[in-house]
C-alpha cells in the first residue's frame, strides 16, 4: 500500500473514497429494505415507494462502486508490480559477492521471490477489498446491535474462520516451504527439457525420457506433500466454518423469537436475515483475502530478508584510493577460503605474489579451486583467513566499485547480452557503450573483428533469437565478442581471462593468450598490469611469466615455464601427460 501510495496517490485515494462508499452501501441496502417492508406492512404507500428507490439506488452502489474504484487502483497495482520487478533487480544485483546466487538454500529463496514478485499486484486488490469489507462489517455489526445486542456476536463468531484459515495457511505454507529443494530440482529438469542451449545434448544422450521420468518422480513426491497439507487444512477451513454457519441459524431463530413475541418488526427478521447472508458473505471473501495476504506477506518476509542481507553484504566502507597504478604486485598471504554454508575449504594457505606488469597463468584440474581465486580478486567474496594486498594495501579498503571499474573480465560462462552488437561488446566499459571506435578496438585487441563483418547490418545487429530480426550467432562466435567486451577497458589493473576460450581448439586458444599476454605486458609497461589467464592446456599457457599450479586449493608450484620443467614437479608432469597426448 504505502508503495502504491508513492507511485500514485491520485489513484489510490480516488480508490479509497470509492471502496469505502462501496462497503457501506451494502448493509444500507438492508436498512432501506427494511424500512419500506415495515412501510408496506403499515400501509405507508409513499414511504414504502420512496425507500424503494433507495434500495434500488443503495442496491446500484453496492454493485458498481467497487467495479469503478477498480480501474485506478488496478492500474496503481501494475505500478507496484513494475516497482517491485525493479527492486528485486537492484537487490538480487546489489550486493557485493555472489552469495546470494550461489548458495543453495538462498538461491530457493530468490526463486520462490521470483515467482511471488508478480503477485504482488494482487496485494493490493487484496489490501482494498479488506478496507471494504471492514466498513461492510463495522456497519453490519452496528445494524445488528441495534435489533439485539446478542447479534453482536455474529460477527465475532466469523472470526473463527479466519483464525481456522490462518491456521490452515501455516499448515500449506509449511509443506510449500519443505519442499522448496524438490520443486527448484523439478523447475531445473523443465528449462533444461525446454531451452534451446540444451537441446543438442538432450537429442544425442536422449535424455528426453529420463527428464520426464525425473520430473514426474520429483512432481509426485511433491504433489504428495502438497495434497496432505492441502487436505489438512481444508478440515481445519471447514471447521471454522461449520462454528460459523451455526452461529447464523441461532441469529435467525433470535430475530423470529422476537418477532412473534412482539420486539421486533417483520422488516427486522428481514434486516437480520440479509445482514446475516451478508455477514457470511463478507467473512468469506475476508477469509479469501486474509488467505491472499497471507501469502504475500510470505513473500514480503523473503523481500525483507533479501534487503538486509543485500544491506549486510555491503562492503566496509573504503579508507583509501584505488592506485592509478600498480608498483609491485598483488600478494596473497595465507588465504584460505570456504564457500558460505558449505563448512568445506576451498583455499587453503595461499601464498603467492603476481608481480606488476606480469601475465600470471593458473592452471589445475577441474574443482582445483583457480575461479575461486579470481573470484577472490574481483572481490565476490572476501577471504575467510589471510589477506590480499596490493602494493602493500589490503584490497578490501578500496572502494568495491572503483576497484572492479579497473578490473577487466572473460569468464567461461559470459553472458550472452541480446540487444545491438555495438552494445554487447560496449557494456565491458559503460561510458564508452555508443563509441563505436572504442568498441571496433576492442574487438581488434579481442581477435575478434571478423565476428562483426559477417553480420548484415555491422555493430548495429540485433542479436539473439529473443527478437523476431535478431541474428543468432555459434557458441564460439557469441564467446568472440564476450572477449571483445573483455578488452573494453583500456587500462585496468587486472585482467583476468577465466577459461574464456572454451569454444576454441588449443591451438587457436594459444595464439590468442599469446596476443593478449603481449597486449597485457604493453599496457603493463604504463599501468602495471597483471594479466591472469586461467586455463586447463598447459602448452597455452607457457608463454606466461608465472605459472601457477592449483591442486586441492593449494598453491603446489609456482615459478616460469622453463623453471617448473627443470624442478620436476607437478606442472612437468602433467605438461609432459598432455604434450604427449597432442603428439600421439
Ligand atoms: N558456489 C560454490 N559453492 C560451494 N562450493 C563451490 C562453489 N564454487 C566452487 N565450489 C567448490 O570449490 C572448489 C574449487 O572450485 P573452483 O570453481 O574454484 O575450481 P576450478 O579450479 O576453477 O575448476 P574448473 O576448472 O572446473 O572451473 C571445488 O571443490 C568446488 O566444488
Amino acid at each position: 500500500m504505502a508503495a502504491a501510495w508513492r507511485d500514485s496517490p491520485g489513484r489510490i485515494a480516488v480508490s479509497v473514497v470509492l471502496m469505502i462508499l462501496g462497503g457501506a452501501a451494502g448493509p444500507l441496502l438492508a436498512l432501506a429494505l427494511k424500512n419500506g417492508i415495515d412501510r408496506a406492512v403499515a400501509g405507508d404507500v409513499p414511504g414504502a415507494a420512496l425507500t424503494g428507490v433507495l434500495v434500488g439506488m443503495t442496491a446500484v452502489c453496492a454493485l458498481m462502486l467497487q467495479h469503478f474504484a477498480f480501474i485506478p487502483y488496478g492500474e496503481a497495482a501494475d505500478l507496484v508490480t513494475v516497482t517491485m520487478d525493479r527492486e528485486l533487480i537492484e537487490l538480487a544485483g546489489g550486493s557485493a559477492g555472489l552469495e546470494h546466487h550461489e548458495r543453495a538454500d538462498y538461491a530457493d529463496e530468490i526463486a520462490l521471490l521470483r515467482k511471488e514478485i508478480g503477485q504482488y499486484a494482487d496485494a493490493l486488490v487484496g489490501l482494498m477489498t479488506l478496507l471494504s469489507l471492514g466498513v461492510s462489517m463495522a456497519f453490519t455489526a452496528w445494524l445488528l446491535a441495534s435489533v439485539s445486542p446478542w447479534l453482536m456476536l455474529l460477527p465475532v463468531a466469523a472470526l473463527l474462520p479466519v483464525y481456522a484459515t490462518h491456521r490452515a495457511q501455516d499448515v500449506q505454507n509449511g509443506a510449500r516451504e519443505r519442499s522448496a529443494t524438490v520443486s527448484r530440482q523439478a523447475r531445473n529438469l523443465f528449462e533444461l527439457g525446454t531451452k534451446a542451449a540444451p537441446a543438442k545434448e538432450i537429442r544425442v544422450f536422449r535424455l528426453q525420457d529420463e527428464f520426464r521420468r525425473r520430473h514426474r518422480v520429483l512432481w509426485a513426491d511433491e504433489g504428495r506433500v502438497l495434497a496432505r497439507a492441502e487436505l489438512r487444512s481444508a478440515l481445519i477451513e471447514a471447521a471454522g466454518q461449520l462454528a460459523f454457519s451455526a452461529a447464523y441459524v441461532a441469529a435467525v431463530l433470535l430475530s423470529l423469537r422476537q418477532a412473534i413475541a412482539g420486539h421486533g418488526s417483520v422488516g427486522s427478521v428481514v434486516l437480520v436475515i440479509v445482514l446475516a447472508t451478508q455477514v457470511n458473505r463478507q467473512v468469506n471473501s475476508a477469509l479469501e483475502m486474509f488467505r491472499r495476504l497471507q501469502r504475500m506477506t510470505r513473500g514480503m518476509a523473503r523481500l525483507r530478508w533479501l534487503r538486509d542481507l543485500t544491506a549486510a553484504q555491503q562492503p566496509p566502507p573504503a579508507d583509501t584510493e584505488v592506485p592509478e597504478s600498480i608498483r609491485t604486485g598483488i600478494r596473497f598471504t595465507d588465504v584460505a577460503f570456504a564457500y558460505p554454508g558449505t563448512g568445506r575449504t576451498s583455499l587453503h594457505e595461499v601464498g603467492l605474489t603476481l608481480p606488476a606488469g606480469s601475465t600470471v597463468a593458473i592452471v589445475g584440474e577441474n574443482g582445483a579451486g583457480k575461479t575461486t581465486l579470481v573470484k577472490l580478486l574481483c572481490r565476490f567474496y572476501d577471504a575467510t583467513a589471510g589477506a590480499i594486498d596490493l602494493d602493500g594495501t589490503d584490497i578490501s579498503r578500496f572502494p568495491l566499485d572503483a576497484w572492479r571499474a579497473r578490473i577487466a573480465t572473460g569468464f567461461q560462462d559470459f553472458v550472452r547480452f541480446e540487444v545491438a552488437a555495438r552494445h554487447t561488446v560496449g557494456v565491458g566499459d559503460l561510458p564508452f557503450l555508443n563509441d563505436d571506435d572504442a568498441v571496433l578496438a576492442a574487438l581488434d585487441r579481442a581477435d575478434a573483428a571478423g565476428v562483426i563483418d559477417q553480420l548484415d547490418q555491422g555493430l548495429a545487429t540485433q542479436l539473439g533469437k529473443t527478437y523476431a530480426d535478431g541474428r543468432e550467432l555459434s557458441g564460439g562466435q557469441w564467446q568472440k565478442l564476450a572477449l571483445g567486451r573483455a578488452m573494453m577497458r583500456e587500462a585496468p589493473l587486472l585482467l583476468i581471462l577465466d577459461e574464456p576460450t572454451s569454444a576454441l581448439d588449443a591451438e587457436a586458444e594459444h595464439q590468442l593468450f599469446e596476443r593478449y599476454a603481449e597486449h597485457g605486458r604493453r599496457i603493463g609497461q604504463a599501468h602495471g598490469t597483471i594479466t591472469v589467464l586461467v586455463s586447463h592446456r598447459f602448452s597455452t599457457v607457457k608463454m606466461a611469466d608465472l605459472i601457477v599450479v592449483v591442486a586441492d586449493g593449494r598453491v603446489v608450484e609456482a615459478g616460469n615455464h622453463a623453471a617448473l620443467l627443470e624442478s620436476g614437479g607437478a606442472y612437468a608432469s602433467l605438461y609432459g601427460l598432455q604434450a604427449a597426448a597432442y603428439q600421439s
